[in-house]
């Protein structure tokens, strides 16, 4: 029993980097409960214990009604920067690092009407205080939401949320993303912008395989210039697929306890995560919504654990998965690979013994 309760430490306490973590998707229900009565925004739930039970989804499209009303608890430059700043608390908590953020500017500049420069200053405020506080360091991954009313909707929005991105990369902005219901809205279709993206210099790792099958994530990889996959679980369903993540390296950014809380896997018994790895598919584990799902990232880690009983060496491989599947440049990945390590190997010694 101890030697679990160890183990169980030791995955608390480990260095991590995190890849697929939503930030509106991380605001403390406590906070947003603050924000919404602040900003006049009312809610179904008015206590933290509610907010609990309020995060159950009948299907995804659930999940993603609740969460455009909790992107719309948010009003001032401070707003921004409070959660993003508690984002950095909950990273210092779960021992991450460094963490690459998305953020979805259309829902905030379209839909509730706040100016680029309210959101992101107080992103970038609360990105700065973190970082002097807690150590910690946050990129942004801007995604294009992929769900409109209409095509000229859908272009503003891509139009939008691409020359914002691209206008922010001095500023912390390093790739392009594409996140929303995947279901009637096929990947292909937003090349354009991804082209431009990447042109300028920008990443690119959009959503794909989460709610629809290998045919989006092949989709992702030839049209979007897929460096990584946000989630790509259900690649699994196509052994060519597999092969060719396995051989060509793309990583999958994989989020095993969302895909629980949304219904993509009935258990965790039965993720195909241990399968994907068998294969030799790259792959990081993240938390993508944590307070939505009620759990942490580190829930997600302990999973590795049990119920898929990888041994400690696996697992600290696939922790430093989340260092080299980064867009950070390449010295600065070697440089925090080398310092995860060293501290793996003493908190192996100190906390499990080996
Ligand atoms: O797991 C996910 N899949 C797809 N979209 C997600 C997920 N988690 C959060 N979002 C967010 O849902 C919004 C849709 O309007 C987007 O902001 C997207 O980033």
């Amino acid at each position: 029993m101890e030697r679990a309760q160890a183990i169980e430490r030791y995955l608390q306490a480990v260095p991590k980097a995190e890849l697929h973590v939503h930030l509106e998707g991380s605001i403390l229900p406590a906070t947003l409960l603050k924000l919404a009565q602040h900003n006049g925004i009312s809610l179904p739930v008015s206590t933290v214990e509610e907010a609990r039970r309020w995060f159950q989804y009948r299907d995804f499209a659930h999940f993603i009604e609740i969460y455009f009303l909790i992107s719309g608890c948010l009003k001032t430059e401070e707003d921004y920067e409070l959660i993003t700043y508690e984002f950095g608390a909950e990273m210092a908590r779960q021992n991450v690092r460094y963490a690459e953020v998305t953020f979805s500017p259309s829902t905030h500049f379209f839909n509730m009407g706040i100016k680029h420069d309210v959101y992101f200053t107080g992103l970038n405020k609360g990105r700065e205080r973190a970082r002097t506080e807690f150590g910690v360091e946050m990129r942004w991954v801007f995604d294009i939401v992929r769900n409109a009313s209409s095509q000229q909707e859908l272009h503003r929005k891509a139009d939008y949320t691409t020359s914002v991105a691209i206008e922010s990369m001095q500023e912390g902005v390093i790739a392009l993303g594409l996140g929303g219901a995947e279901v009637g809205s096929p990947p292909e279709q937003f090349a354009p912008w991804f082209e431009k993206a990447l042109a300028a210099g920008l990443h690119s790792t959009p959503h794909a395989g989460e709610t629809v099958g290998p045919e989006s994530v092949w989709g992702a990889l030839r049209t979007l210039g897929a460096e990584r996959i946000g989630h790509g679980v259900r690649s699994i369903e196509d052994p060519s697929l597999v092969k060719h993540l396995a051989q060509e390296g793309i990583p999958l950014e994989l989020c095993p306890l969302s895909n629980i809380c949304l219904g993509v896997y009935k258990h965790i018994a039965e993720h195909p995560l241990p399968r994907l790895y068998a294969a030799g598919v790259p792959l990081s584990v993240n938390s993508d919504d944590p307070p939505l799902f009620n759990v942490t990232l580190n829930d997600n880690v302990q999973a590795l654990y049990e119920p898929f009983h990888f041994d400690l060496d696996t697992i600290d491989e696939i922790l430093l998965n989340g260092v080299r599947h980064s867009f950070l440049p390449q010295e600065r990945k070697a440089q925090m690979e080398m310092a995860f390590r060293t501290e793996m190997q003493k908190l192996r010694q100190e906390l499990v013994g080996s």
